[in-house]
């Protein structure tokens, strides 16, 4: 369904994702991972359109999106959750909510029945949430967009143990609705490999190895020498 190209990008004149070619299929989630600063962030944002690319191809459904804007790319079926979450401190969560709604079979009542404590947080502002909450918002957002494939960034990030345990169901019941796929960044090895299908490592903005997820052994040891982390 994504299909990406020698997908070459960055920041002004500065090359960061060089190259990369990239497929998700339907339903499946796909897992990047990598040390700080290898261009993983940058090359969601490439897919988003939140930066353009330098040059390659990028196919959703067989849909150029290289020409098209960051919302016409949300139109034609991409959901994003970013990093710092941009949820907005004055807006209600309802208000979040209903702004990001487009019809489909992540409804309001769905998502609310996946994040109940949202449903209690209803007149709440995004200011008064805190990071868990806030990053559940993020993810409510993106799904009541019901788009064919949502980016997540870095979702475990600055939260407590126990949050990130509830966030790794909410991932798994997303990924085991099978309505859409996923791509997951994720400084978390263990977490990553667990909810994805696939995974690939990112090092100086190209994909270095790329595995079933299932199939890779962690105890191993391997990591470390694939992420570029031994010299
Ligand atoms: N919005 C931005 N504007 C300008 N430069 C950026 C932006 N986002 C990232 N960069 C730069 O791109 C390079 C790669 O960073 P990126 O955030 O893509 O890596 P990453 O692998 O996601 O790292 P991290 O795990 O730390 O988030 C860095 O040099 C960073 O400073």
């Amino acid at each position: 369904m994504l299909e990406a190209e020698r997908l070459t990008g960055g920041w002004g004149p500065t090359i960061v994702v060089e190259n990369v070619d990239l497929n998700v299929g339907d339903a499946e989630c796909l897992a990047i991972v990598g040390r700080n600063g290898v261009g993983k962030t940058t090359l969601l944002e490439l897919v988003a359109g939140r930066t353009s690319a330098k040059s390659g191809r990028l196919r959703l459904d067989g849909q150029d999106l290289v020409p098209l804007s960051i919302y016409q790319r949300a139109r034609a079926g991409l959901g994003y959750v970013p990093q710092n979450r941009e949820v907005f401190p004055t807006l209600t969560v309802r208000e979040h909510l209903s702004i990001a709604s487009r019809p489909g079979r992540w409804t309001r009542e769905k998502v609310l029945e996946l994040l109940p404590r949202l449903g209690q947080r209803l007149d709440n502002l995004g200011s008064q949430l805190s990071g868990g909450e806030q990053q559940m918002l993020a993810i409510a957002r993106a799904l009541l967009g019901n788009p064919r494939l949502i980016l997540m960034d870095e979702p475990s990030e600055g939260l407590a143990p126990v949050v990130v345990e509830h966030l790794i169901s909410v991932l798994r019941e997303i990924i085991s609705d099978g309505s859409l796929s996923m791509i997951l960044v994720e400084q978390r090895i263990d977490l990553a490999l667990e909810l994805s299908d696939r995974f690939i490592i990112m090092d100086r903005g190209q994909i270095t190895y790329q595995a079933n997820s299932a199939d890779f052994d962690l105890e191993a040891g391997r990591l470390p020498e694939l992420m570029g982390l031994t010299h």
